[in-house]
């Protein structure tokens, strides 16, 4: 019995815990990038749509841009389509975009909307072409500070965020594919972090999380003693030229969101159930948090 008491009693003391936090985000936008293996793992994307869910029913707006890198590399393999990353990005021909679409909204977008509507009926799938969400302007990567042709990989031009904006007062929950044309209607691959930042910032979202498979951002990689749980967008700025491969694209998209005015941009751990709901609902907060500048 009084076990059992005591138990309850955590479990209320959990609840409570997250009043201030229920007050703080009411009617909040919150930008989500689904990726790494929340996205592979039975388990964890079920945890991830119910989170979605959850968010939505707690009175917050999530919006979901998903990635799916290793879904797009799996089918060009099958096609037997060479894949190759440069600076953290995927060389993108003609041949290899077509794939990219195919994956990214026919497959991965589908299922992730099928899971959250399972929860509740609430998910809408987009992608950077449904009314003219995205427009993207073909970029280079950066390998040792040159910038090398990546092919039709783009950047976020302009953002038209009035067909999320559309569903958002609806109660929908957009789930949004990081495909783009450009002014010509050229149809470019966009990196999901980049295309995520950009969206919070048009959004003015006031948070933008993206879920990864570490625990954050690590200053010394892979030395686990250096795991950031703070750092201020000028601190950022200057690490950044150091960071490797995936987490350049990453940091970069959480730095863009802060400069761009969203208050708080966090790298959370998507190998663990649920941490979107401990970043947004308990006072320690989970993973690496970007922030415009100390607080006085
Ligand atoms: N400084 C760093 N801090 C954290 N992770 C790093 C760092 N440098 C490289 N990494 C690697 O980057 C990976 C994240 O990039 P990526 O795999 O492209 O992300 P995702 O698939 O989650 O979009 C991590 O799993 C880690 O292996
Ligand atoms: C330009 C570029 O690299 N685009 C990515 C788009 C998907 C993505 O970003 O997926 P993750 O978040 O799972 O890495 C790609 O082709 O893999």
């Amino acid at each position: 019995m009084t076990v059992t008491v005591s138990l309850a009693q955590e479990k209320a003391a959990t609840l409570i815990e997250a009043l201030p936090w229920l007050a703080r985000f009411h009617g909040a936008t919150v930008v989500v990038k689904y990726g790494g293996n929340a996205m592979i793992d039975a388990e964890l994307k079920r945890a991830f749509a119910a989170d979605m869910v959850f968010l939505r029913y707690a009175g917050l707006k999530p919006v979901v841009v998903h990635g799916g890198g290793p879904q797009i590399s799996s089918m060009l393999g099958r096609l037997g389509i060479e894949s190759e990353f440069r600076g953290g990005l995927r060389v993108t021909t003609p041949e290899a975009m077509d794939v990219v679409r195919m994956v990214l909204v026919g497959q991965v977008g589908r299922e992730l909307v099928g899971l959250i509507n399972e929860y509740g009926p609430f998910a809408v799938g987009l992608s950077g072409e449904d009314a003219r969400l995205f427009t993207a302007v073909r970029r280079p990567a950066y390998v040792d500070g040159e910038a090398v042709d990546v092919g039709q990989v783009g950047d976020v031009e302009h953002v038209n965020v009035s067909a999320v904006t559309d569903l958002i007062a609806a109660g929908r929950i957009p789930v949004i594919s990081s495909v783009a044309p450009d002014a010509e209607g050229v149809l470019h691959n966009l990196n999901a972090d980049t295309a995520a930042s950009a969206l919070a910032v048009a959004l003015g979202a006031r948070k933008l999380v993206v879920l990864t498979d570490v625990a954050g951002l690590y200053t010394d990689w892979p030395d686990t003693s250096s795991l950031v749980r703070r750092i201020t967008a000028a601190d950022l700025a200057t690490l950044l030229p150091r960071l490797e491969s995936g987490m350049v694209p990453k940091m970069e998209a959480c730095l863009r969101a802060v400069e761009g005015g969203v208050p708080a941009a966090h790298v959370v751990d998507g190998r663990m159930a649920h941490s979107i709901l401990l970043e947004v609902f308990t006072s320690e907060g989970f993973g690496t948090m970007v922030v415009p500048g100390e607080e006085t």
